[in-house]
């Protein structure tokens, strides 16, 4: 019988090879809570968006495990959300559009038109990005397709969602300002979440546990509790002491294994 402890996403021993035969992804054992958010960091190559690849079911194949709630992933009614490093933006549709087709998709939209609008507009609006409805996607910025990619990704009310550098490319400030707007919606809907992202800080910032990939396959990844640094308010996050120590437990973990 499924007990709590069961519950969330449990990935056992997973290996990807692409074609050519060498590995792409060493062996993955990991589970994450329902309703957690763990980051993930790790040099370039090693592995980080085949991981998101493999539990998105976009890969033709792999060994190992990923359950959902102790059902494979790819069961219809584990609904996966993910912002690829591209965005995966239709640039023949407007914003709103982008977002309605992939509520109409993933059969999330409300049956009433009027009802569909006002998520629609909720979803812009909790991005900061209301004014853009009509704008198509190649007349944006990055950091607004990114602010697109994010909102189309919680509109489809996902059972896990999987950002791969969803912030990379932006200014510091920018990329600050998203973190919170990110990290305000995720605390209203706080489905189950892998984060990749290249930034130490980012990566203390946003997650409950920290997944440091290591650069040799053959090596398991690192995985860090941040409990202490995710349950502070977010603006005293960056000046407390346990963040510094936390930073410095990272970096010595990198030096380690990367
Ligand atoms: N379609 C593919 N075919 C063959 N090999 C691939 C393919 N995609 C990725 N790889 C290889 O798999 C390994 C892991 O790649 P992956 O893109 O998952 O790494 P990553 O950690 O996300 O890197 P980055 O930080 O640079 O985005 C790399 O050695 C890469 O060359």
């Amino acid at each position: 019988m499924s007990n709590s402890r069961n519950k969330g996403l449990a990935i056992k021993d997973l290996k990807v090879e692409y074609k050519s035969g060498q590995l792409a992804l060493g062996q993955v054992d990991l589970s994450l809570p329902e309703h957690g958010i763990y980051t993930i960091i790790g040099p370039s190559g090693s592995g980080k968006s085949t991981l998101l690849r493999a539990i998105a079911g976009l890969l033709p194949s792999y060994q190992g495990q990923i359950l959902f709630n102790e059902k494979s992933v790819h069961e219809k009614e584990t609904l996966i959300g993910l912002v690829p490093q591209n965005y995966g933006l239709l640039p023949w549709k407007t914003v709103h559009d982008n977002i309605q087709i992939a509520m109409k998709i993933t059969h999330t939209a409300s049956s009433s038109k009027q009802e569909r609008e006002t998520q629609i507009k909720q979803w812009l609006s909790s991005m900061g990005i209301s004014d853009l409805a009509e704008r198509y996607p190649l007349s944006l910025s990055g950091g607004q397709q990114q602010r697109v990619a994010i909102a189309r990704a919680f509109a489809i009310l996902p059972t896990i969602l999987l950002l791969d550098e969803p912030f990379s490319a932006l200014d510091a400030i920018t990329r600050e300002t998203l973190q919170v707007l990110f990290l305000e919606n995720w605390m209203a809907n706080p489905t189950t979440t892998l984060f990749v992202t290249h930034d130490v800080e980012e990566a203390i910032l946003l997650g409950q546990k920290i997944i440091v990939m290591p650069s040799n396959k053959e090596t398991t990844p690192e995985i860090i509790d941040n409990h202490l640094v995710f349950h502070m308010k977010h603006e005293d996050k960056r000046d407390s002491v346990d963040f510094f120590e936390q930073t410095k437990r990272i970096r010595k973990v990198m030096q380690e294994i990367w």
